[in-house]
């Protein structure tokens, strides 16, 4: 058994999974595991191998042949599949589009919960933020503080399409919305489980929603420490 803190949060795209997480790791001295890093590496390696992740036998092929590498500093984040350093790659909307055919394989997940319970175990820091769609759930449905992040889709879309502003913004919002949908079909991350709490960030600002979400991460982990 490992004594790393495990925090557990889910939610859809652009809900603030990622700025959330990574702020209040920094906030807590915690590491910070970005789960959706390694399915959108794994969908690049497909295409990179020429292959199409609607393919899913051609999925499981490049998931045994995956030299992925993560890191789980707040402060130095990279993503890296053999040499190349993919972590702005895996963020090209052809990934975006490709990645929902990489998650929807059982045994890819199965593979990626492993790797992601291993990865937060051998964390020399005293706890360790997961964020993704089935943390809460499926990867660490025993940790102490878990929590479902979640926005209105309108102001979802909105922040993405803040972030690709090469791009138009109705195709951002079609694109996370298709997406959404196609991921909702494999994990529920749209309702909180039994014991996990929710945090809506639609009317608060990245500030705001750090000090909600450390605020259940000390009430929860007082209640655990018995204070
Ligand atoms: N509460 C918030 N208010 C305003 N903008 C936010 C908030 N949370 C996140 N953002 C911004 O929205 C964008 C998407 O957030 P991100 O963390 O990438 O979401 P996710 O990981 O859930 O897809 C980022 O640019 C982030 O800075
Ligand atoms: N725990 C997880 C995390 C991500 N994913 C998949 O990985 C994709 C990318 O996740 P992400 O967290 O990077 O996506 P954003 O919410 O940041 O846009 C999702 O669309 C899901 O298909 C998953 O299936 N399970």
């Amino acid at each position: 058994m490992t004594d790393v803190t495990i925090i557990a949060i889910d939610g859809p795209a652009g809900s603030g999974k990622s700025s959330v997480s990574k702020q209040t790791a920094r906030a807590l001295g915690y590491g910070y595991l970005d789960t959706g890093a390694a399915y959108r590496a794994l969908a690049w390696h497909v295409l990179d191998r020429g292959a199409d992740t609607a393919d899913a036998d051609a999925v499981l092929a490049a998931a045994s042949d995956f030299p992925y590498a993560i890191s789980l500093d707040p402060d130095e984040y990279w993503v890296r599949v053999g040499q190349v350093d993919v972590t702005e790659a895996i963020r090209e909307p052809r990934v975006s589009a490709a990645v929902s055919g990489v998650a929807r394989v059982p045994a890819v997940r199965v593979q990626a919960g492993e790797l992601f319970r291993a990865l937060a175990a051998a964390s020399d820091r005293p706890g360790v933020i997961i964020e993704g769609r089935d943390i809460t759930t499926v990867v660490a449905p025993d940790a102490p503080v878990r929590i479902l992040l979640t926005a209105a889709p309108e102001v979802r879309a909105a922040r993405r399409s803040a972030e690709l502003t090469d791009q138009d913004a109705a195709a951002v919002a079609a694109a996370l919305h298709k997406r959404d949908a196609s991921d909702a079909q494999v994990v529920d991350f749209l309702s909180a489980a039994p014991g996990v709490e929710v945090v809506d960030s639609t009317d608060l600002d990245l500030a705001q929603t750090v000090d909600a979400v450390l605020g259940v991460v000390h009430q929860k982990l007082e209640a655990r420490d018995g204070h």
